[in-house]
C-alpha cells in the first residue's frame, strides 16, 4: 500500500466501483469501473486522495498537467495543496479562440507531471505526453488516483514514463475483501 491514509482504499471502493458491463476508453470490455466523478465529487474523499497525490510527486515538479476530464479535479486540489500551478490537458486542442491543447501557463521546457484518474492501458495518458512533449514540455511522470492496468507491468515503460499511484486495482480489490470479510 503506497498510501498513508489507510481507510483511503476502502472508502474509494466502496464510493466508486461499479460492477456491470463497460466498454473502456480503450475499447476494451470490463465488468468493474470505477466511476471516479463518484469520489471527486465528494469534497473529503477529493481532498484526501490529493493528499496522497501530493506526497507521490517528484521533488523537481514545475507544473501539473491534468487530464481532461477526470484528471482535472484532482490536478486543482493537487494544485492548492502544494502551491504549484497546473496547466489543463485537453483530448485535443480547442478549435477556436486561444486554440490551446493545454489551457494555463507556458509548459515550454518546464517539468510537467501529469495527473490522472485512472490507468487502464495508459493510452489516455499516452496521448497527453507526446502532445506535450511536442510542445517542449519535460514529461517523466504520472501520478493517478487509481491504476488498474495489469499488476507487475508498466503500460508506459515504452514512452520512458514513470507510473505513481495512489491506489493499485489489487489495493482496491484487498479492501473489497476486507469490507465483505
Ligand atoms: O488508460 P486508458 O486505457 O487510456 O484508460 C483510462 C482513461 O479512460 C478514461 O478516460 P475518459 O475519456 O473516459 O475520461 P474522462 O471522463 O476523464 O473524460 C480515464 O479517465 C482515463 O483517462
Ligand atoms: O479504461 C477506462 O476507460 C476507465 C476505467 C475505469 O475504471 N474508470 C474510468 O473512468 N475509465
Amino acid at each position: 500500500m503506497t498510501t498513508t491514509d489507510t481507510a483511503l482504499a476502502a472508502d474509494i471502493d466502496a464510493t466508486c466501483r461499479l460492477t456491470g458491463e463497460f466498454v473502456l476508453r480503450s475499447g476494451q470490455v470490463s465488468n468493474e469501473y470505477f466511476d471516479k466523478y463518484l469520489f471527486e465529487a465528494d469534497p473529503l474523499l477529493l481532498a484526501r486522495v490529493a493528499r496522497e497525490v501530493a506526497q507521490l510527486l517528484p521533488a523537481d515538479a514545475e507544473l501539473l498537467g491534468g487530464l481532461e476530464m477526470g484528471g482535472i479535479p484532482i490536478a486543482t486540489a493537487v494544485s492548492q495543496l502544494v502551491g504549484l500551478p497546473a496547466v489543463f490537458v485537453r483530448k485535443k486542442a480547442k478549435e477556436y479562440g486561444t486554440a490551446k491543447l493545454a489551457e494555463g501557463p507556458s509548459y515550454d521546457g518546464r517539468r510537467v507531471v501529469l495527473i490522472e484518474d485512472v490507468i487502464t492501458t495508459g493510452g489516455a495518458v499516452r496521448d497527453a505526453t507526446s502532445a506535450l512533449r511536442s510542445g517542449g514540455a519535460v514529461v517523466e511522470t504520472v501520478v493517478c488516483a487509481i491504476d488498474r492496468s495489469p499488476a507487475g507491468e508498466n503500460p508506459l515503460a515504452d514512452v520512458g514514463l514513470e507510473v505513481r499511484a495512489v491506489l493499485t486495482k489489487a489495493e482496491l480489490d484487498a479492501a473489497r475483501a476486507a469490507a465483505r470479510g
